[in-house]
C-alpha cells in the first residue's frame, strides 16, 4: 500500500503539471481577445443585477456592456459549475474574486461568489469587467491529502476494507442474510443476484454493468435494501451527473437522501435535496432568512454611503450578520446530515473536510461509488476511508478517466480501482448484469462476442426493435437495418493533414454523415433521436457547423462526450482514413465499445475500411457489419468522388475477401468513366474541405487530441 499511494502521488503531480501546462500554453500566449474568441474568457461584461442567493451566496448577474437590451453574449464555452476568475477591465493580473457559474443564458452570465469573497467585493453598475475561466486545484489537493491519509491509517473503520483492497487479506465468506422483498419488483435475476451478493459481502462487491443493463437500477435497489437494514450510506460517482442521476431515482423512492455539493453544480430540479436546501427547511429556517434579508439590506445601504467611515461601519456589520448566519446553518447541518439515511456526493465532494468532518469517523456502515471504473482510483479513497464495505459499479469495458499526461497514464493513473481488484480476485468479488436493455440484438451481439465473453442477452422488449417500430417513422431501407456500414475505401475521402492540428477531420464523412442524416429525417426519424458521434473534436467542430443550424436537435458530441448516453439512431464518422494505415486514439477498444453501444435500433458506421483494417479490433467490427448488417460504398452516395488510384485499391481488394471489396471495384468502375463525362461540383449546402478549414484554425487550441 506504500508503495501505491507513493506511486500515485508521484503520477498525481505529474497529471497536474500536464494540466498547468497545457493550460498556461494556451493562455499565456493568445490576447484576451483571443481568448474570448476560443470561448474561455468573456469580455465587457457589466453588473445587471447582485443579490443574496444560492443560500448565502453573493449572486451576480453579468450583462454584455453595450447599450442595447437584446445584445448576446459572444459564443462561449462557460457551463454551470466552472470556477470562473472575476477581473476588472482595467486590472490585468489578479482576480477580484473567484465564484462559480451557476447559469448562462444568450444573455447574462450568473456567478455565484462565496462568503468570504463577497465582503470584499464591491461592484459598480458602471464599471466594466472580465470572467476568465480557471482551472481547479481542490480537486488535486483533495485527493492528494486521501492519499496521504491512506499512507497513513492505523486503524479505522476503513482497516480490513483497505487490508483487501491492497492484498494483505482475502474477501470474507458471505455472511448469511434472510430473503429479501425487493423494493424493484421488475429486477431481472442477474439484477436481482447482484443485489444479494452486494449486501452479502463483507469488505467490497463489484457490480459490472456492461452498456444498458441496469446497473443504476441495481445500485438504487442495493441503496434501498441497505437502508432498510438500518445502515448509513455514502454514494458517490466521479460526475456531477452521474450523482444527479442516482438523487433523481433514490427520491422516487422517497428516501432520506442528502446532496452534498456547491448547490450552482446540481441540476435545479434536484436542488431541494441539497444540503443548503434542506438547511434552509430547518427550524432556523426563519431566523436564517431573517439574517439574510438583514444583509442585502445593509449591503445596498453601504453602496449608497458616500462617507468612508460609515461603509467600512457597514462592511463590518455585514461581516457579523454573514458569521451568525455561518454559524446557525453549522448547528442545523449536524443535525440535518445524521438524519439523512443516504448522503449523495460527488468523490471529491465527499471530502471529509467538508461537511462530513461534522459527523463520527465510523458514521457510514457503506461506500457505494457509480462509474467507478471512470474514477481515478486515488479520488475513491477519499470516501473509501469513511466506512468498512465498499460497493463499486461500473464498466471497465467502457473508457477510464480522462488522464491528460500520457506518461502518467501509461504509468498506471488510468488504472481503476474496480479494474485493478477485477484482475486480482475475479469471480470472488464480481457479479455481472447480464440482460440489457437499450440495443438491437444485433447491435449487442457484437460488444457481447468482443467484450464481455459472449454474456449478454437482448432483453425481448428490445431484442428486434428496430427505427421503423418508432411512432411516425416509415418502413425504409434505413429504418428497418440495425446495422449500415458506409464504407469510403478507395473513394479518396481522406482525413484532413494538418501539421499544426492534432485533431483529426474528415469533410468527406461529414458530408456521407449529412446525407444519412437527411435520409432518416426524410423517414420520420426526429432529429432528437439521433446522435452524431465522432471521436476526434476538429470532427465534432465539422459536423456541428454543417448540421447544426437545419437540425437544432440533433446531438453532436465526442464519444468521450457521450458516455453514459443512448440514442434511437446514431451515427458515427470514424474520421481516419489515410494512406499509412493509422488509426490513431481510435485503436483503443473501449472507445469504439463506447461509441457502438450509445444506439438502441440503428447504428450507423461511417469508416474507410481499408485504413482501420490495419487495427484488428476495427477489422473485427468490419467484419462483423459484414456478417450481420448492410454494407454501402461511399460511391452510392456521392457522385463527385474522384476515385483513387488503381494500385491501391488492388492490392486491399486483393487480400481483404469480402464483398464489400468486389462492389468497390464495380463502384469504381462505373464510377470512374461518369467522372470523366461528367465531372460534378460540392453541393454548396455542404460543407467542403476549404469551408472547413477556418473553423480549424479557431478551434483547435483547447483541444486534447
Ligand atoms: N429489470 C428491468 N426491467 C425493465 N427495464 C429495465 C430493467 N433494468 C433496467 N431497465 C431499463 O434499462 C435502462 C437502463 O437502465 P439503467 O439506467 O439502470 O442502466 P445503466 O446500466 O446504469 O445505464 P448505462 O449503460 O447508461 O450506464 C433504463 O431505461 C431502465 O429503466
Amino acid at each position: 500500500m506504500e508503495a501505491f499511494v507513493k506511486k500515485q502521488l508521484e503520477l498525481l503531480q505529474q497529471e497536474r503539471e500536464a494540466e498547468i501546462e497545457e493550460t498556461r500554453a494556451w493562455q499565456e500566449n493568445v490576447s484576451l481577445k483571443e481568448l474570448q474568441r476560443k470561448g474561455v474568457c468573456l469580455l465587457k461584461l457589466q453588473v445587471a443585477n447582485q443579490r443574496t442567493g444560492l443560500y448565502g451566496r453573493l449572486l451576480v448577474t453579468f450583462t454584455p456592456k453595450k447599450y442595447d437590451p437584446e445584445a448576446v453574449l459572444p459564443s462561449n464555452s462557460f457551463g454551470s459549475g466552472d470556477i470562473v476568475g472575476l477581473y476588472e477591465t482595467n486590472s490585468p493580473s489578479e482576480p477580484l474574486a473567484t465564484g462559480i457559474v451557476s447559469g448562462i443564458t444568450q444573455k447574462t452570465v450568473n456567478v455565484a461568489f462565496d462568503e468570504s469573497h463577497n465582503d470584499a467585493l464591491n461592484l459598480g453598475s458602471e464599471c466594466t469587467y472580465r470572467l476568465l475561466k480557471l482551472a481547479n486545484d481542490i480537486t488535486y489537493k483533495r485527493i492528494k491529502k486521501a492519499l496521504t491519509s491512506l499512507g497513513q491509517y492505523h486503524s479505522g473503520p476503513a482497516s480490513n476494507l483497505i487490508d483487501v483492497l491492497f492484498y494483505s487479506s482475502e474477501p470474507k465468506d458471505l455472511v448469511q442474510s434472510r430473503p429479501l422483498e425487493f423494493f424493484n419488483l421488475a429486477l431481472d435475476d442477474s439484477q436481482k443476484a447482484a443485489v444479494i451478493f452486494s449486501l452479502k459481502q463483507r469488505e467490497v462487491a463489484i457490480i459490472h454493468g456492461p452498456p444498458g443493463t441496469g446497473k443504476t437500477t441495481t445500485v438504487v435497489e442495493i441503496i434501498l435494501q441497505a437502508v432498510k437494514q438500518g445502515l448509513k450510506v455514502l454514494c458517490c460517482a466521479p460526475s456531477n451527473v452521474a450523482v444527479d442521476n442516482l438523487v433523481e431515482r433514490l427520491a422516487v423512492y422517497k428516501e432520506k437522501i442528502l446532496r452534498l455539493g456547491h448547490p450552482a453544480r446540481l441540476l435545479q430540479s434536484l436542488q431541494h435535496h441539497s444540503l443548503d436546501a434542506v438547511l434552509a427547511r430547518s427550524d432556523n429556517a426563519h431566523i436564517v432568512a431573517d439574517i439574510r434579508i438583514d444583509i442585502d439590506q445593509t449591503f445596498a445601504k453601504m453602496k449608497k454611503q458616500q462617507g468612508k467611515e460609515e461603509k467600512r461601519s457597514l462592511r463590518t456589520e455585514i461581516k457579523g450578520l454573514r458569521k451568525e448566519l455561518k454559524e446557525r446553518e453549522e448547528a442545523a447541518m449536524v443535525e440535518t446530515l445524521k438524519r439523512a439515511n443516504v448522503i449523495l456526493a460527488t468523490n471529491t465532494g465527499s471530502s471529509p473536510d467538508g461537511p462530513l468532518q461534522l459527523l463520527p469517523k465510523d458514521h457510514f456502515d457503506l461506500v457505494v461509488i457509480d462509474e467507478c471504473a471512470q474514477a481515478l482510483e486515488a479520488s475513491c479513497w477519499i470516501s473509501l476511508l469513511q466506512a468498512k464495505k465498499c460497493i463499486l459499479a461500473g464498466d471497465h469495458k467502457q473508457l477510464p478517466p480522462t488522464i491528460i499526461s500520457h506518461k502518467a497514464a501509461a504509468n498506471g493513473l488510468s488504472l481503476s480501482l474496480m479494474e485493478r481488484v477485477i484482475e486480482k480476485y475475479g469471480d470472488k468479488i464480481v457479479k455481472m448484469l447480464t440482460v440489457q436493455y437499450r440495443m438491437h440484438q444485433s447491435i449487442m451481439q457484437w460488444a457481447s462476442q468482443e467484450l464481455y465473453g459472449g454474456r449478454l442477452l437482448a432483453h425481448s422488449s428490445v431484442a428486434s426493435h428496430l427505427l421503423k417500430d418508432l411512432a411516425g417513422v416509415s418502413i425504409t431501407e434505413e429504418t428497418s437495418i440495425p446495422l449500415l456500414l458506409i464504407d469510403t475505401a478507395h473513394c479518396g475521402l481522406f482525413e484532413l493533414e494538418l501539421e499544426d492540428e492534432q485533431s483529426k477531420g474528415n469533410p468527406g464523412e461529414v458530408r456521407l454523415v449529412d446525407l444519412h442524416i437527411q435520409t432518416l429525417i426524410k423517414a420520420g426519424v426526429k432529429a432528437q433521436d439521433i446522435a452524431v458521434i465522432a471521436p476526434y473534436n476538429l470532427q465534432v467542430d465539422m459536423l456541428r457547423q454543417c448540421l447544426r443550424h437545419r437540425y437544432p436537435e440533433l446531438e453532436i458530441k465526442s464519444v468521450d462526450g457521450f458516455q453514459g448516453r443512448e440514442k434511437e439512431a446514431v451515427v458515427l464518422s470514424f474520421v481516419r482514413s489515410n494512406s499509412k494505415g493509422e488509426v490513431g486514439f481510435l485503436g483503443e477498444d473501449r472507445r469504439i465499445n463506447v461509441a457502438i453501444t450509445r444506439a438502441r435500433r440503428h447504428v450507423a458506421v461511417i469508416c474507410d475500411s481499408h485504413t482501420v483494417g490495419n487495427h484488428k479490433f476495427l477489422k473485427d467490427l468490419v467484419t462483423y457489419f459484414n456478417e450481420h448488417g448492410e454494407i454501402r460504398s461511399a460511391f452510392e452516395y456521392l457522385e463527385d468522388i474522384v476515385p483513387e488510384k488503381y494500385s491501391r485499391e488492388n492490392d486491399s481488394a486483393g487480400k481483404q475477401d469480402n464483398q464489400t471489396q468486389k462492389k468497390f471495384v464495380a463502384k469504381i468502375k462505373k464510377s470512374e468513366s461518369e467522372h470523366s463525362s461528367n465531372p460534378t461540383q460540392l453541393d454548396s449546402n455542404i460543407i467542403g474541405p476549404s469551408d472547413c478549414r477556418g473553423e480549424i484554425s479557431c478551434a483547435c487550441m483547447h483541444r486534447r487530441w
